[in-house]
């Protein structure tokens, strides 16, 4: 089942950090920014994702589930949010709104499809969306690994997805070039809307 969240030490009427969603393309590094922010803010935490995806796939840190255990946390209504994608399933369990007593921040990597239902899902809801071209993903994917060629081509044709129209509060970070560069950025954003 759903380890506890990490709740850190916040004591009765801490402050709610605001949740911050990491979107784009495959490929593009949401979670390598995720990981190098959190890693440069130990009060900004990432929010562990609940995914059908095999427990030896590597990358991010999740919480491996079998679909029949998927479908059996969404009819235990465990989730904020659920949606399914590039075959998985993903899940974000309600456990979230206890990780952001007393953080800067959640970060949490989400679907594009999923954003205006999140922004309803959440008080303080914000939105990085990164980009980087359509070759960068195509090399980055291909070196990642994770994906075998053919999965790798049907998440490049999703490269596009647009974002829906009507989100409040968008931010776009470039992580064409060095990772370093791009959580520059991210914290530029993260701070200047702390202010
Ligand atoms: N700025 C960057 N420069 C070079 N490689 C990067 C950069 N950002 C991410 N990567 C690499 O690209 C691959 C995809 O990054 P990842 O964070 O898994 O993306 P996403 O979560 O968006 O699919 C990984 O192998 C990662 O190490
Ligand atoms: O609707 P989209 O915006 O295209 O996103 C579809 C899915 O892709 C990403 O998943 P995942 O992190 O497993 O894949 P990635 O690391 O290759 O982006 C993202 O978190 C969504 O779950």
């Amino acid at each position: 089942m759903i380890a506890p969240a990490d709740t850190g030490c916040a004591g009765p009427g801490a402050a709610r950090g605001p949740v911050i969603a990491v979107v784009g393309p495959s490929g593009v590094g949401k979670d390598s920014l995720m990981s190098g922010l959190a890693v440069a803010d130990p009060r900004l935490r990432s929010m562990r994702r609940v995914i059908t995806r095999a427990p030896e796939a590597g990358g991010e840190d999740y919480q491996p589930v079998s679909e029949a255990e998927f479908a059996a946390l969404v009819a235990a209504d465990v989730f904020a949010l659920h949606w399914q994608a590039h075959g998985l399933h993903y899940g974000i369990p309600r456990d979230i709104e206890k990780l952001r007593l007393g953080a800067s921040g959640v970060l949490v990597n989400l679907s594009r499809a999923v954003l205006l239902q999140a922004q309803e899902v959440f008080d303080d809801f914000r939105v990085i969306s990164v980009t980087a071209s359509a070759e960068v993903l195509a090399a980055r994917l291909s070196a990642r690994g994770r994906e075998d060629a053919a999965e790798v081509q049907r998440r490049l044709a999703r490269a596009s997805l647009a974002l829906p129209e009507g989100l409040q509060q968008v931010y776009e970070v470039d992580n064409s070039g060095a990772l370093s560069a791009a959580i520059v950025q991210a914290q530029a954003i993260i701070q200047a809307e702390r202010a």
